[in-house]
């Protein structure tokens, strides 16, 4: 007999906290899941109260008022009729749990709590939440009397089961138990779990995508059956960005997809799967069959209702969805689209009037500066297609600018909106140069910024006299003559200004044209600089928010190379062919040295430090045997060691910096964000005597061998 299962799953852009817009959403989502046909709906991990709750999850108001959302979608009629899974932490026995709350018609069919918890990297679940350790085991939950009152249930079942539906059998999967080496959709499908629901809370990181898609699909050919993901997708209120991707799977073919980035709040995805074709995909593995004949029992709810609703025999234009392509970004695409999104929920969230940029005529600057302009893009995009929702973003983010943007204000290009909402400022001193100046200038009329290009002199020169003033001193620049100390100070103090000048900018230059929310000030020091401190800290670099502090030089200068030759910017050419200079000390012959000479390693060697101390967790030692094997071909075993604790002591040095460091947008698993991501101490003994003492037996060693080594 032919199954046709009409199945949905979606992505939304939920903010933790919003109980109001993320019960909106959800609701939304039920709807349009119903009316394209679908009997089951998948949201989001912890939909109800936005996943990114963090410690707001230990507050009792947070599963309150989830009960309160829960409630009113109870008693909606309108979402009777379909099969909803949907997430919210539940108190069990006064054990908080993650969870999924599985309602039929008004009733609550399982309570299912997540088996293995994310605890690694941006995730602290472990922190919240107990993970349900009974396997294959249910227990009566007590419900809150108002939900009682409201499905007549005094008791539901919570934990470790299937749910059987007339014609199938679903079941629970939560996010991180994808990633697990014993992930559950494996037993239960061997116990005849013909659908899996993947609810998840996933962030964006580049190249990540792939790993996801490749786990979901491996699971459905190794299993069969079909897989049903959802995630949420934006900014909910902190560094991560969810990437959406909201997919289903059958029998490893990919049958619907959502986009991975993209500014509406809602978007469902609806796929008919062919459940025959899922039992003879399955019937047809002998081997799997033997594991299944021999897999233990889980214990089956009851939901009262047919996914295939019969619609296959009475319905010819039901038939099974044919399989699509996913589309993988590059990581160029993917730096262009994921801090664009993350920037327009920020903003428009945050309720300012825009963005504040101060533009140098350098690749980090213009790195952040051409992500602004893919956000204008992508809001402009979607009000050309009527989403009503960012139009009124919009119009809410430039409702003050007068007589230029009216009531019913359409933004018709991304130079048309940048001119309302971007604002870069060049801030030069008589050691700037005529070359970054053009850049800047040509770069901010290419996307349409609102520019404004000054010379900060005098202000330096009165702060460096308040201190002449009072030490009855005159600091020089070492090519004057002065000391390091002076030459640093004298640079950092221009460095430091700029900040400074970036708040009161920020804060007065929409009000000098005549509108009155103020701007948020972007950041732009990226993930390899952070690492090494080469940054004046209090600088340019503290900002309210960085889209490109995760992402590496190397990444950057190939997304700049990619935005040239793809999104019609040739301005962009001149930054990539410019020579890196930070312009904060007078020209003189021979005086230019390139980042590089000045940090003393290559942003390359850079990249391969940062990845090793933060990914494999490498000390000195560990990273200098990694390195060894990695570099031992080019470079002698003693020049290995020497660039290693150059790095070290650096990194040490300059770790207090990172304690101020800028939100950023988290697009590497080796962001040196402080406190949340990347928690290491800042006060460093700075000579690591033991460790370096360490590398350096190992590399005396290494030579007394190779020299006691017969010639070949
Ligand atoms: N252990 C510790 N814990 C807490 N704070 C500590 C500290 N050690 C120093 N400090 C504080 O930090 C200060 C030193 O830091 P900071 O003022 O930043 O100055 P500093 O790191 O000495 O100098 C800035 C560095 O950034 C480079 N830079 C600047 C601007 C642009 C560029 C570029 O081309 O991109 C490069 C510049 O070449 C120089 O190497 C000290 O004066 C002290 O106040
Ligand atoms: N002349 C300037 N005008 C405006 N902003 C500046 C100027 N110089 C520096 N900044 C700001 O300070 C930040 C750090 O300056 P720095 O000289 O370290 O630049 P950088 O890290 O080389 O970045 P970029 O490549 O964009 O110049 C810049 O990214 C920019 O936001
Ligand atoms: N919420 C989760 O369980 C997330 C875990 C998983 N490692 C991910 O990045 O997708």
């Amino acid at each position: 007999m032919l199954r046709y299962a009409t199945v949905a799953t979606c992505v939304l852009n939920q903010w933790a906290l919003d109980f109001e817009g993320n019960y909106a959403r959800i609701r939304e989502s039920i709807v349009r899941a119903k009316a394209a046909g679908a009997a089951l709906r998948v949201g989001p991990e912890l939909e109800i109260p936005g996943y990114g709750c963090y410690d707001h999850f230990l507050e009792d108001d947070t599963e309150q008022h989830s009960w309160e959302v829960l409630a009113r979608l109870l008693e909606d009629r309108e979402l009777h009729g379909i099969l909803i899974d949907t997430g919210m932490p539940v108190v069990h026995r006064n054990t908080r749990y993650n969870c999924r709350v599985v309602v039929l018609d008004g009733r609550i069919v399982l309570i299912r709590p997540k088996l293995c918890l994310a605890n690694d990297g941006n995730y602290r679940e472990l922190r919240w939440f107990a993970p349900w350790t009974k396997r294959r085991q249910t227990e009566p939950h007590v419900l809150p009397q108002h939900i009682a009152r409201l499905t007549g249930q005094q008791t539901v079942p919570l934990g470790d089961a299937l749910i059987s539906t007339h014609d199938t059998c679903v079941g629970i999967e939560l996010c991180e138990e994808l990633f697990t080496p014993e992930s559950p959709h494996i037993a239960m499908s061997l116990d005849g779990a013909e659908i899996i629901a993947n609810s998840s809370g996933s962030h964006h990181e580049l190249r990540k995508l792939c790993r996801r898609v490749e786990l979901i699909r491996e699971a459905t050919l190794k299993c069969g059956g079909a897989y049903l993901y959802a995630n949420q997708r934006g900014c909910d209120g902190d560094r991560l960005y969810y990437d959406g991707s909201a997919m289903v799977l059958a029998n490893g073919e990919v049958l619907a997809a959502t986009e991975q980035f993209a500014v509406a709040e809602v978007e469902v995805v609806v796929a008919t799967v062919d459940l025959g074709a899922v039992r003879s995909f399955r019937a047809a593995m002998s081997s799997r069959s033997m594991q299944a004949a021999a897999a233990p029992a889980y214990p089956r709810v009851q939901a009262a209702i047919s996914l295939s609703s019969g619609r296959a025999q009475s319905d010819p234009s039901v038939r099974p969805t044919a399989p699509v392509q996913i589309r993988f970004h590059t990581p160029e695409e993917e730096i262009n689209l994921g801090p664009a999104c993350w920037l327009w929920d920020y903003l428009r969230r945050s309720g300012q009037g825009g963005y504040f940029l101060p533009l140098s005529g350098g690749i980090d600057s213009c790195s952040t500066a051409v992500i602004v302009h893919s956000m204008c893009r992508l809001v402009v995009e979607a009000c050309a297609r009527g989403d009503q929702r960012t139009i009124d973003d919009v119009r809410r983010c430039v409702g003050d600018a007068g007589a230029a943007a009216g009531a019913d204000y359409v933004p018709q290009t991304a130079q048309d909106l940048a001119g309302h909402l971007f604002y870069t400022c060049y801030m030069g001193t008589e050691n700037s140069s005529a070359e970054t100046r053009a850049r800047a200038r040509d770069l901010a009329a290419a996307i349409g910024s609102h520019h404004v290009d000054l010379r900060m002199d005098a202000v330096v020169t009165a702060i460096v006299a308040l201190f002449v003033a009072v030490a009855g001193l005159t600091p020089r620049f070492a090519v004057h003559g002065g000391g390091s100390a002076e030459n640093l100070a004298l640079q950092n103090i221009q460095a430091r200004l700029r900040m400074l000048l970036a708040y009161l900018f920020a804060a007065l230059l929409p009000w000098a044209r005549g509108r009155h929310r103020s701007l948020l000030v972007l950041g732009s020091a990226n993930v390899d600089e952070s690492l090494r401190g080469y940054l004046t800290k209090y600088d340019c670099s503290s900002a309210d928010l960085n889209p490109i502090g995760s992402i590496s030089k190397a990444d950057l200068r190939r997304y700049i190379a990619y935005a040239r030759d793809h999104m019609d910017l040739p301005v962009l050419g001149a930054f990539l062919d410019a020579m890196p200079s930070a312009e904060l000390v007078p020209f003189s012959a021979g005086c230019m040295q390139s980042d590089e000479v000045e940090m003393g390693m290559t942003y390359d060697e850079l990249s391969a430090f940062g990845r090793l101390r933060k990914i494999a967790r490498c000390g000195p030692l560990s990273m200098f045997a990694q390195l060894l094997h990695r570099w031992g071909d080019q470079m002698a075993p003693r020049q290995v060691a020497e660039k290693v604790k150059r790095f070290f002591y650096f990194y040490s040095i300059n770790r207090h910096k990172m304690t101020t460091i800028t939100p950023a947008y988290h697009a590497e698993t080796y962001s040196p964000d402080d406190n949340r991501f990347d928690m290491r101490q800042f006060l460093y003994n700075t000579r690591w005597s033991w460790q370096f003492q360490r590398i350096d037996a190992m590399v005396e060693d290494i030579e007394r061998q190779s020299s006691a080594a017969p010639a070949v």
